[in-house]
């Protein structure tokens, strides 16, 4: 334990004077609004720390962090642990809005009756509702509304649990979200920390309530803490994103003499066809990768039918053998783990030199005992199951493409952990059928992988999340940063609607970018074999977005 004078930020990290009061203050709520890259996130990684290492959140207590993205919740999570170390993160829970309403439902299900009432097996449906069986997402929070509304030790325990919330891209929340938060902490001795940006507010199509920085700041009297600096990107690219704030919020605009210096590179990329602009931007990502760059540093992102407008680059990608994974597809199995226990797994059997994955898997083995000697009957017994499997694998006979030759394999696995260990690598997984599903997803991801090429290990390179470029939606990459970042199809039939909503999602997606940004539009995109409801094949350069990045433009080919 230190004293709070004598905390540092961790890193050496130099914070300006407003995010250094955001993080050491002790008794009042504050929001802190800035644009992107200011450090929101950092902010709330070096606050958990300091609150936790002078003991201001006291043991047993705890502090609890609720952000929109099961990425970015990933993201700030992963923060404090590198930050504070295990320990210390052991006592910050991070959480997408959903999951933490889900978390709650469960430990209150039983109080909730009538037409709320749900059994022990509830499922959750994207979409649909049936009573008494399963909800949809978008109940999850309106229920842990009414559980904090009408069950005063619902409320009490959380309360009692956390001495401080950080609430993370707060821009976005909705009238639901804002109120459940009111419900949980308003007039509270609990601290809330909200950050976020009135200029990233994309959910407006979902629902955000519109000024709720503000309202926030009225209701909980916290103190506003505006930051103004940008650490992410290089100056061309902050100059561009300079241009947009003029546009979109005039009140915050950075003066010019701050934004000096020729680092970083914009191009514009304009394509006669989907066909063209696939290899050009193959191309270019082959030529990135050879100079170095990580291919999880490389982003592509598009606004809306993402795997329809990757199409084309995703085929051109595989057939060069450049792994990259399609994020709208493959919602967030990695971070499965029981999805990562399977993949792992074939890593292990279908090569030799896999030492982490081996590690990650056996590690499983010591949680399954009760004591000491049922940990090492169980390590010799998953030794034996590798032993067996891989020689398995390596028969002539084995058919290393075919998935049906792979599932038995898995079941195989998951019989020797036994249920009760599987079950208890995830709470999500001790109720309902979520650990069959994700079972059977990892299996099928597995498998349309194993299709592109028919060598399991490209399928799990491209299943990993760290060997493979992301194509992202601009809804998906909210709160990451990546070296390279192209924006595929600044076109008017992808940016289209409500122009305060295409402004902003293409001011999230073009301040991703650390170094370089590349836009690319092209005249026609073929129309794909899949059926689409909406889709013109011949496509307009959203000239007004394409303009702003003008100014620091290098070249334009054709
Ligand atoms: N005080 C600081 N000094 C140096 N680097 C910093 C500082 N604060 C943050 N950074 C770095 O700047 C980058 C952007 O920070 P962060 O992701 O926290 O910004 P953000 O405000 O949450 O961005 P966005 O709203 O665009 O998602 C990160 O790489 C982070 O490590």
């Amino acid at each position: 334990m230190i004293n709070p004078e004598d905390w540092r930020p961790v890193g050496e990290l130099r914070l300006e004077q407003n995010a250094l009061t955001a993080v050491t203050m002790t008794d009042r709520n504050v929001v802190v609004a800035a644009g992107p890259g200011a450090g929101k996130t950092e902010l709330l990684a070096q606050r958990a720390d300091f609150l936790l290492r002078t003991g201001i959140c006291p043991y047993p207590r705890r502090i609890l962090a609720i952000s929109f993205k099961i990425d970015a919740a990933r993201n700030l999570r992963d923060r404090v642990r590198v930050r504070s170390g295990p320990q210390f993160a052991a006592r910050f829970d991070s959480f997408t809005f959903h999951a933490f309403a889900k978390r709650l439902i469960d430990n209150y299900r039983p109080t909730l009756t009538g037409p709320d009432a749900l059994p022990p097996d509830y499922r959750i449906d994207p979409a649909i509702r049936i009573a008494d069986e399963q909800i949809t997402f978008d109940d999850l929070v309106p229920l842990a509304l009414k559980i904090l509304e009408t069950n005063q030790h619902a409320r009490g325990a959380l309360r009692q649990t956390y001495s401080h919330v950080f609430l993370d891209e707060f821009q976005d929340a909705t009238r639901n979200q804002y109120g459940f938060v009111c419900a949980a902490f308003k007039g509270t001795p609990v601290i809330l920390t909200a950050v976020g940006d009135v200029k990233q507010r994309i959910m407006a199509w979902a629902g955000a309530l519109n000024g709720v920085l503000k309202i926030f700041a009225e209701d909980f009297t916290a103190e506003p803490l505006p930051l103004y600096q940008n650490f992410r990107s290089a100056p061309r690219l902050r100059r561009m994103q300079n241009r947009m704030i003029a546009v979109m919020d005039p009140q915050a605009v950075s003066p010019d003499e701050e934004l000096v210096g020729d680092e970083g590179l914009i191009t514009v990329r304009h394509f006669d066809s989907d066909a063209d602009e696939a290899i050009g931007v193959a191309d270019l990502i082959e030529k990135w990768l050879q100079a170095g760059v990580a291919p999880a540093e490389i982003a592509v992102l598009v606004r809306q039918q993402a795997s329809l407008v990757a199409g084309p680059l995703v085929e051109e990608l595989h057939n060069r053998d450049i792994a990259c994974r399609n994020e709208q597809e493959r919602q967030d199995l990695n971070a499965e783990p029981v999805a990562a226990l399977i993949f792992n797994f074939i890593r292990v059997v279908a090569d030799d030199r896999q030492p982490q994955a081996y590690t990650d898997l056996m590690r499983i083995a010591g949680r399954a005992g009760a004591s000491e000697e049922a940990a090492l009957r169980f390590d010799s017994r998953l030794k034996r199951l590798l032993r067996e499997v891989r020689a398995e694998v390596r028969r002539p006979s084995f058919g290393e493409d075919a998935i049906d030759a792979w599932a038995p394999l898995i079941r195989r696995l998951l019989d020797c952990l036994s249920r009760p260990v599987l079950a208890a690598l995830s709470p999500a997984y001790q109720q309902g059928s979520r650990l069959d599903d994700i079972v059977d997803e990892a299996l099928g991801a597995f498998e349309k992988e194993l299709l592109v090429d028919g060598s399991p290990a490209g399928a799990l390179k491209r299943l990993s999340e760290l060997d493979a470029v992301r194509i992202l939606t601009i809804h998906k990459c909210k709160g990451l940063e990546f070296e390279k970042v192209i924006v595929l199809g600044v076109e008017e039939q992808l940016f289209w609607g409500d122009p305060s909503a295409a402004i902003s999602e293409f001011f999230v997606a073009i301040s991703r970018a650390k170094n370089e940004l590349v836009l690319t539009h092209v005249d026609y995109r073929a129309r794909p074999a899949a059926p689409v409801q909406r889709w013109d094949a011949q496509r307009t350069a959203q000239r007004t977005f394409l303009d702003l990045a003008d100014q620091d433009r290098r070249e334009r080919t054709r």
